[in-house]
């Protein structure tokens, strides 16, 4: 791997001390770091490299899953780190960091390759790269990057107003939109563990009835109230890692996409969502917010009672949306997405049921975290309906995610050392996800769609198991018990088929 300087914008933020931090440390100990390494943080506070250096420490004694945490490694580890104050808007700051980091290489002796973190609010993005572009620190003659944190825009108009600026300082090869989705083990294996869990010809051949993609979460709005009150479920997680999740699984079928394509073959499947428009949102979109309930026995308040949420906030804490891809494979298949905050569990999975015949179904399930694991059930004709979800729930064998397992930014800030924009989120996508996303966004701001109240600690909105159940389907394994508000008792939701 060539030498490189890392410069983080945010350096003394959350992000930073949970996420990147570990990541860099660990790729240490992988050996996948560059031999020659410069880590350059900056933030407004101000620090010392060694009281800098020594909170880097602290977030890595706290998070990082490295079992080799001894005071001597993280001490050369830290060495290459130094911390320098820079307000985003100060053009000066920028001035003296060019000087900083030129003097860096010359002290080590390495190439001007650099790698520009911004670890910051989305509202200093444009200004931080206009200002990377003016003041020369994006001009040296070796390679420089630009990675980028989500959100990615609020909607449409203002990503392309983003991209057109982040444009004029780096060209779109050379900008890294973060979807931390795109960096776990199950998504970029996707293809893969398909192929080695059903045959080409199944890959070719067998009729996909319908698709669930959910990620659903206990937390609630914790300490980001100021920031999800504007974003709500669609932007936090919709428009970008749930439309990532459904572009990686059907551009896995009917053949197996090699690295190379996977860009201009997600495009594509954007381009073939069928477009919703404004007024029949409501027919394919049903939008929730939590009210106050019990997760795993601990009573919790409703969103509008959280801190720092609006009163009478209208904003969307759950989606459930029903799509279709119209292409040759995919227009006969409903895909179901969801995702929302304070439900039952913590589990991001997707389900594929194939046609088949009677009550019992062929399902493939992918379990994406925090279990991994891939499983095609074969469906069994001698159970009664009543049995075979319970039957097919047994039949599961995810691993356990160990707390050993590799960390999404491991992963990502690695392939972006390298180079490999594999796993990033393309313009092309990101711009077809903002238009897609746009009408409902649409319907949202003119209450055009209601807003479904759901107690916490349940499965969302009823009207989200309706969407479903009116095609003839329901969402496989939520796991409803007597703690739900609902009457169904027994470890299994079975919803009756309608047709
Ligand atoms: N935290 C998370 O889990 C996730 C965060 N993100 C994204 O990552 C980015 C960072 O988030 P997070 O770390 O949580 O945010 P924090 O608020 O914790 O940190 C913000 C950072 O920005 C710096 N900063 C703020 N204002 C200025 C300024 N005027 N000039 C220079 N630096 C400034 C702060 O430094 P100082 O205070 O020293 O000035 C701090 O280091 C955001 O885009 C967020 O959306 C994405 C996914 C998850
Ligand atoms: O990006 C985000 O993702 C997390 C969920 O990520 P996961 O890896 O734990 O599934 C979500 O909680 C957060 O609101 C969102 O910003």
């Amino acid at each position: 791997m060539e030498p490189a300087t890392f410069v983080l914008f945010g350096a003394t933020g959350d992000l930073a001390k949970r996420k990147i931090y570990p990541a860099l440390y660990q790729l240490y100990i992988d050996q996948k770091l560059p031999s020659s390494f410069s880590f350059i943080g900056l933030g407004r506070r101000e620090l010392t490299h060694t009281s800098f250096q020594a909170n880097v420490e602290k977030s890595l004694l706290t998070f990082s899953r490295s079992d080799v945490k001894d005071a001597v490694r993280i001490k050369k580890f830290l060495n290459s780190f130094q911390y320098h104050v820079l307000d985003v808007d100060r053009k000066e700051d920028y001035t003296k960091l060019l000087k900083l980091v030129e003097d860096r290489e010359a002290e080590l002796n390495i190439m001007p390759n650099r790698m520009f973190y911004l670890s910051v609010g989305p509202e200093f993005f444009e200004t931080i790269a206009t200002n990377i572009h003016e003041s020369g620190l994006g001009s040296a003659s070796g390679w420089k990057r630009l990675v980028i944190e989500k959100p990615f825009g609020h909607d449409l108009e203002s990503a392309r107003q983003l991209n057109h600026t982040l444009n004029q300082a780096f060209d779109e090869s050379d900008i890294y939109r973060i979807d931390h989705y795109l960096g776990k083990p199950m998504v970029q294996q996707m293809g893969q563990l398909l192929q080695s869990t059903l045959t080409e010809q199944d890959l070719r051949t067998r009729t996909i009835a319908s698709v669930q993609i959910s990620a659903i979460e206990t937390l609630g709005v914790e300490e980001r109230a100021g920031y999800y009150d504007h974003a709500g479920a669609i932007r936090d997680m919709f428009q970008n890692h749930m439309l990532q999740l459904l572009m990686m699984l059907t551009i896995e079928f009917p053949k197996r996409s090699s690295a190379d394509e996977v860009v201009n073959l997600k495009s594509k499947i954007m381009k073939s969502l069928m477009p919703l428009n404004k007024i029949d949102v409501t027919q394919h979109v049903v939008r929730g917010q939590y009210a106050s309930g019990v997760i795993k026995e601990e009573q919790v308040v409703g969103y509008t009672d959280e801190a720092g949420i609006a009163l009478g906030s209208h904003n969307d804490t759950f989606i459930a949306a029903r799509l279709r891809v119209d292409d040759p494979f995919w227009k006969d298949t409903p895909i179901y997405i969801r995702t929302g905050k304070r439900l039952k569990e913590k589990v991001t999975r997707i389900v594929i049921e194939f046609t088949s015949e009677g009550p019992v179904k062929d399902l493939l399930t992918i379990e994406i975290g925090p279990d991994e694991g891939i499983t095609f059930l074969k469906s069994r004709s001698d159970l009664a309906f009543s049995d075979v979800e319970t039957s097919l729930r047994s039949q599961l064998s995810f691993t356990k995610k160990e707390v050993n397992v590799k960390d999404a930014y491991e992963t990502l800030i690695h392939d972006a050392l390298l180079g490999d924009k594999t796993y990033f989120a393309h313009w092309n996508e990101v711009e077809l996800s903002w238009e897609w996303v746009q009408p409902i966004l649409d319907a949202y701001q003119d209450n055009l769609i209601p807003l479904h109240i759901y107690p916490a600690g349940t499965y969302g909105p009823q009207e989200a198991n309706e969407l479903l159940m009116k095609d003839g389907f329901h969402w496989w394994f939520d796991n409803r018990n007597a703690s739900d508000n609902d009457a169904t008792k027994g470890e299994f939701n079975i919803y009756e088929y309608t047709n």
